[in-house]
């Protein structure tokens, strides 16, 4: 479903040049719910803007649902951007416009395509049915919670049915609480339509919830983690708030196209090898690396 393959983003503004992505690597498949981690800077929402079609890569390949992202015309992102993703953002202002209610929001984008006139408000009441806000289709968002207006949001991301939901924070500004009714709703809706999920997040709790999390380092994936099957029956079994999610995962690093290798900080000092420079051996089948 999206393919990228050694994507490479440079930012130049008058005095710097910034490489946001070096060269990443990703494949994930349609239907996924995967969760994307790193530090500050580590090129995040450069990934998701990319994969939304909001900026352009400098170099590499970028294919979502079979199309080119690096080869498309301005119209053609434009087209790409109303029918194939859908974004919920951490501020509720860029999500809601505050003088419509959580009904009239949801219709804004289907407004913008002219395929699909029909029913638009019958449409957004079984939207907002879906995401648990029935009760709420006449409220302006100042008369909702914070949980309340992201579900709007995550209502508003799905109006032109996307086949992939791009969310950038979405637990970011609010409580534990509403972050797991959050979490339930992205799983939910990921199991009932199908949809492909990608949140970019800081939020353990939520990475630990999600079937496949990366984490970026320096503008590439550098670990992944995929959850466990007796994980994942467990957490459809079970309420939320009861998860700690240790040993939810089996990690994994990842080998980039030159054979390179990032190793955290935890396992080096894990294995106590503190110089840059180590011996790497095959021993009975394995790659043992050690101090000198
Ligand atoms: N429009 C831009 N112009 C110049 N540099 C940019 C631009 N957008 C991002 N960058 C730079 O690219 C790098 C990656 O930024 P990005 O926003 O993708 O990181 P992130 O992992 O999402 O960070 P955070 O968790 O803080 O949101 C950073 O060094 C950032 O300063």
């Amino acid at each position: 479903m999206i393919d990228c393959d050694s994507l490479v983003k440079i930012y130049k503004t008058d005095e710097v040049e910034v490489m946001a992505l070096q060269g990443l690597e990703l494949t994930i498949k349609k239907g996924e719910l995967m969760a994307v981690i790193g530090k500050s800077g580590s090129g995040k929402s450069t990934l998701l803007n990319m994969i939304g079609g909001l900026e352009r890569p400098t170099a590499g390949k970028l294919y979502v649902d079979g199309k080119d992202l690096f080869a498309m015309t301005d119209k053609e992102l434009v087209e790409y951007r109303k029918h194939t993703v859908g974004f919920v953002w951490q501020k509720n202002s860029r999500n809601l416009l505050p003088y419509m209610t959580a009904l009239e929001n949801v219709q804004v984008p289907m407004y913008f395509d002219k395929d699909n006139k029909e029913d638009r408000e019958a449409r957004a009441y079984d939207l907002l049915c879906k995401v648990g806000l029935k009760e709420k289709v006449n409220s302006y968002p100042a008369q909702m919670s914070g949980g309340e207006q992201q579900r709007v949001a995550i209502a508003i991301a799905l109006a032109n049915n996307p086949k992939i939901l791009l969310a950038d924070e979405p637990t970011g500004a609010v409580d534990s609480k509403t972050s797991d009714m959050i979490q339930d709703l992205f799983r939910k809706l990921n199991e009932e339509m199908g949809i492909t999920v990608i949140i970019v997040t800081h939020d353990i709790s939520l990475a630990n919830k999600v079937g496949r999390v990366v984490m970026i380092a320096d503008g590439k994936i550098s670990t992944e983690k995929i959850m466990k099957e007796d994980y994942r029956k467990r957490i459809n079994d079970m309420e939320s708030e009861s998860f700690n999610g240790t040993d939810s995962h089996e990690e994994y690093s990842i080998m980039d196209k030159a054979h390179r290798v990032q190793i955290s900080d935890d396992i080096l000092e894990a294995a106590g090898i503190d110089t840059n420079k180590v011996k790497i051996q095959v021993v009975d089948g394995k790659v043992v690396i050690s101090k000198e």
